[in-house]
C-alpha cells in the first residue's frame, strides 16, 4: 500500500493560451480545473495504473469539497481532513510552445489541531513496509514539524518514507532520515548551495543530500532525465519523447512509477522516467496513465568522469518557476 500526504493540496487551473503577453488580456481557448497538489498527483497517476493508494489532505472551504467530489468521482480513495480555511487554487498557463507560467498561491494556515488531525489521520493508514510519501510545500500555520512527525511515525510503524519537497522542509527533514527523497534540479542546486552545470555536478549533489540523511535520491531535471544515487549505484535515464505539452506534475509522474517499479535501481528509474514521459505528453496534471510504448535510455553505473562533461541544462535553472 502507497499512502501520499498533501498538506497544502490544491485545485490546479489549466488554461491553454497562443502565447503570454506581459500587461495584456489574453483569452484562453481551453480551460480546466484538476484536483491536485504533488501527493494527489501521485495518488492520481498510481491509482490510474491500479496501484493500491490512498491519499492523505486537508480539505477546507468550498475547493476543500471541489477536490474531494473530484477525487470520488475518479475512484481515488481519500481522506479528507476538515480545517476551517480555504485550499487553495494554483494556476497554470500553458503556451502553444509547452512553456508554463505556473502562479501557486501560499495556501491556508493550519492551527494545532488541524496539524494533528493531519499527521494521526495519515499514520493510521500506514502498516510494515508500507510507503508514506509526503509531497509539495508545507501550509502556514502549525506545521514547522509535520514532515519530521510523520517521518518519525511512519519509521515506529516499519514503513518506508519518501519526501519529495523544497527548501526548509526538504532540509530539515533529511536528518531523520528518509528512504527515498526526490528533489528537481532546481532544488538540489538550492539545497547544496552550488550550480550544477554538468550531471557530475548533480550526482556530487545528490551524494551530499545521501551524506546529509537520505537513503536514495531520484534527481529530476526536467528534459535532461533523471539521476538515481541508491545503495546499488548510480544511473542516468532518460525517455524518449516525440512532443512535450506541459511538463506540470511529471515530477509527480517519475516519482510514482519509481514506486511502482519497485523504487530501486535501474529498472525502478526505467518506470518512473515512462511515466513521466506519459505525463509530459498531456495537458494538466490528471496523470491518465502511460502510453503503449516509450524507449528509455539509461546508463548503468554512470561513470563519473564522463557525467562530468556531459552538460545539465536544466541544473542552471533557478528553483521552480513560481511567478
Ligand atoms: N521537457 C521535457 N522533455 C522530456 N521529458 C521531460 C521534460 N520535462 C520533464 N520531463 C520528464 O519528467 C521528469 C520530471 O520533470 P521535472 O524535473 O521537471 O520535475 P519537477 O520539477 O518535479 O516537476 P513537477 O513539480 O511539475 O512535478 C524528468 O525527469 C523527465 O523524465
Ligand atoms: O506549491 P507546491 O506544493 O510546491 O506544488 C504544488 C504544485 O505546483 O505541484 C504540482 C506539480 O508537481 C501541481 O499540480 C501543483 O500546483
Amino acid at each position: 500500500m502507497i499512502v501520499t500526504v498533501s498538506p497544502n493540496p490544491s485545485m490546479d487551473r489549466t488554461m491553454c493560451i497562443d502565447q503570454l503577453r506581459h500587461g495584456d488580456v489574453i483569452r484562453s481557448h481551453r480551460s480546466y480545473s484538476e484536483p491536485s497538489g504533488k501527493g494527489v498527483n501521485v495518488a492520481v497517476a498510481l491509482h490510474a495504473n491500479s496501484i493500491d493508494v490512498v491519499t492523505v489532505l486537508p480539505a477546507g472551504g468550498f475547493t476543500g469539497v471541489q477536490i474531494t467530489e473530484m477525487l470520488s468521482d475518479l475512484g481515488v480513495p481519500y481522506i479528507a481532513v476538515p480545517i476551517a480555511q480555504e485550499i487553495r487554487s494554483n494556476v497554470s498557463l500553458v503556451e502553444h510552445n509547452a512553456t508554463v507560467t505556473k502562479i501557486n498561491e501560499v495556501g491556508p494556515s493550519l492551527d494545532v489541531a488541524e496539524a494533528t488531525s493531519l499527521v494521526r489521520e495519515a499514520l493510521e493508514q500506514v502498516g510494515a513496509g508500507d510507503w508514506l510519501v509526503l509531497c509539495g510545500t508545507l501550509p502556514d500555520g502549525a506545521v514547522e514539524r509535520l514532515y519530521i512527525d510523520l517521518v518519525k511515525g511512519a519509521r515506529g510503524r516499519s514503513a518506508r518514507v519518501a519526501v519529495d519537497t523544497s527548501g526548509k522542509p526538504l532540509r530539515t527533514v533529511l536528518p531523520y532520515r528518509p528512504d527515498l527523497v526526490k528533489p528537481n534540479a532546481g532544488e538540489l542546486a538550492e539545497l547544496t548551495g552550488r550550480a550544477l552545470e554538468t550531471l557530475g555536478d548533480v550526482v556530487d549533489a545528490a551524494e551530499e543530500l545521501r551524506r546529509q540523511g537520505a537513503r536514495t535520491v531520484l534527481a529530476s531535471l526536467g528534459s535532461d532525465g533523471a539521476i538515481l544515487l541508491d545503495d546499488s549505484g548510480c544511473y542516468f535515464g532518460q525517455a524518449r519523447v516525440d512532443r512535450v505539452v506541459s511538463a506540470v506534475g511529471a515530477g509527480d509522474a517519475l516519482l510514482a512509477g519509481f514506486l511502482a517499479g519497485g523504487a530501486n535501481g535501474p529498472q525502478a528509474l526505467r518506470e518512473g522516467l515512462a511515466w513521466a514521459a506519459a505525463a509530459v505528453q498531456q495537458e494538466g496534471t490528471l496523470y491518465r496513465g502511460r502510453g503503449p510504448r516509450t524507449r528509455v535510455d539509461i546508463s548503468d553505473d554512470l561513470d563519473r568522469n564522463r557525467a562530468l562533461q556531459e552538460p545539465c541544462t536544466a541544473a542552471g535553472l533557478p528553483a521552480g518557476s513560481l511567478v
